[in-house]
């Protein structure tokens, strides 16, 4: 049992900016406190970063950039590699890092690890794959060709809810093509993104190529704006709200940079009269509990036919009463804290809004009261039926585990309500008729789809929303994408003597 920040290598829990390579405290001398969810007590102090540690680690970065866009692909892997290596390796203080910030079960974390890691290896095989073109040629003795090359220094700026996963899957394409990075965790959870720096500083990467600051919230919106007015910051890749996601994109327009924005989500989750519902209850369990409801992917509305209503709650009802909530250090959590108290509060003000329009509580609904989950951030997993399509549960992300369950008719109906959103990250269906499953896919307006799957995120897989859910695509070969800029070559005269 996890009790303590006992960790193997103790060098990992870092207090301060990894910035040209180098250790150090914030310009202005602040700190910042971590906070563990489960306890509301400070972990660890780290710095509180401005814009003028923003700018130093753009200096880095920029300078940094001339000579690993030079370096060749193949080096590129190696470093990859060992930093993949050193996470695998260290592994399990990772995830009792990420646990006691965090607040997702050990379990959990681990699988983090795992998941994290696995787009460290993708991109440093992708390394060896920014292929250029040779394009047919419009004239004799022209040659027209096509090459890809990084676009520059790129910011990171991440959230809480994956505190090694969003971070490692957006450093690793970026250096994997031959840009240098200066990223931002969230201030909730920044000890896991200052160990991850470490380790890069072990794999070996030059100084300035990683370069990662804390920051409080309110100096990190300084950081970023500090970076959003440098012209020498050529993208910026963020995971988190869409209104901060907008003002990055608003913000970033003076300097043209490239954006790609992770976004909110409030991704349906549809149950078919002719689908498995053990199956569905088993796809819902995993991909609502994930992170205990903290995940932008996370069904938001579950839309069940009416004729399978009632059987399907029992089931889920059921299945639900494997759920143990409790700190990180309990053995047998399956669902942590939530971050922190505006989260709570978010989630229960969502639960009040949808039972004073006439919801029906089926379980849960308050905050855990026991010995297990003694801290004031522990949500019960809650149900609620009879929720109507007013309710703001259906309208913004709960982000907490709260099932709204809605009963449809039929297809069209159903269509047309998940899709009645701005947002369009993720949306799940199950149903056992062939021809719907591939008829709706085309119908429902998300970048990811799960038929008959809940658990959908893979390394090998493109990652990304459509509509106010952003743009751009972590994963799979198309993650290197957004990190590259095209040149088009013309070479003349080639023709030989006659
Ligand atoms: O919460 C955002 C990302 C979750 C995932 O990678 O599946």
């Amino acid at each position: 049992m996890m009790n303590s920040l006992e960790l193997t290598r103790p060098e990992l829990l870092r207090h301060q900016n990894f910035i040209r390579g180098t250790w150090s405290e914030s310009a202005g001398g602040a700190t910042l406190e971590v906070i563990n969810p489960a306890s509301n007590r400070s972990i660890a102090s780290v710095p509180d970063s401005d814009a003028r540690d923003a700018r130093a680690a753009v200096e880095a970065a920029t300078a940094a950039f001339k000579t690993w866009r030079q370096e060749t692909a193949m080096q590129r892997r190696q470093l990859l590699k060992e930093w993949h290596r050193l996470l695998l390796e260290n592994g399990e203080d990772l995830a009792r890092l990420m646990s006691l910030e965090q607040g997702k079960p050990l379990a959990e974390a681990r699988g983090e690890v795992a998941y994290g890691a696995s787009y460290v290896e993708w991109f440093a095989e992708e390394a060896v794959r920014v292929n250029g073109d040779i394009l047919p040629s419009t004239q004799e003795g022209r040659r027209q060709m096509v090459i890809r090359e990084p676009v520059g220094v790129v910011a990171v700026i991440t959230p809480w809810n994956f505190p090694l996963a969003m971070i490692a899957r957006k450093i690793a394409p970026a250096l994997a093509v031959g840009c240098t990075v200066v990223a931002k965790p969230s201030e909730d959870t920044p000890l896991t993104a200052l160990a991850l720096a470490r380790l890069a500083e072990e794999a070996g990467f030059p100084p300035g190529t990683v370069n990662v600051l804390s920051a409080s919230r309110s100096n990190g919106a300084l950081v970023g704006d500090a970076w959003l007015a440098d012209g020498r910051v050529r993208k910026i890749t963020f995971t988190g709200s869409t209104p901060v996601g907008k003002h990055l994109a608003r913000e970033s327009a003076e300097t043209l940079k490239r954006l790609s924005l992770e976004l909110g989500g409030n991704a349906p989750f549809i149950v078919f009269e002719d689908a498995d519902l053990d199956l569905a209850v088993a796809g819902l369990m995993a991909s609502k509990f994930r992170n205990g409801g903290q995940t932008c992917v996370c069904p938001n509305r579950v839309f069940v036919q009416q004729t399978v209503l009632d059987e399907f709650v029992t089931k889920l009802q059921a299945a639900m009463e494997s759920l143990v909530v409790g700190p990180a250090t309990h053995p047998d959590a399956t669902i942590g804290p939530m971050i922190n108290s505006r989260a709570v509060e978010k989630i229960q003000r969502h639960v009040d809004d949808a039972l004073e329009r006439g919801a029906r509580l089926v379980c849960g609904g308050e905050r855990v009261q026991n010995a297990v989950a003694a801290g004031p951030h522990f949500y019960l997993p809650t149900i609620l039926t009879n929720v109507g399509a007013d309710a703001v549960m259906c309208h913004e992300e709960t982000f907490g585990p709260v099932i709204p369950v809605i009963a449809f008719e039929n297809e069209p109906e159903v269509v047309t309500l998940a899709n009645d959103t701005p947002y369009g990250l993720a949306a799940y269906f199950y149903t056992s008729d062939m021809r719907r499953a591939f008829r709706l896919p085309g119908l429902l307006e998300a970048g990811v789809i799960g038929i008959n799957e809940g658990a959908v995120a893979s390394e090998l897989a493109p990652f990304g929303g459509v509509k106010e859910s952003g743009y751009g695509r972590e994963g799979s070969v198309y993650g290197t994408d957004d990190y590259v800029q095209i040149k088009y070559l013309c070479q003349g005269q080639l023709g030989g003597e006659t």
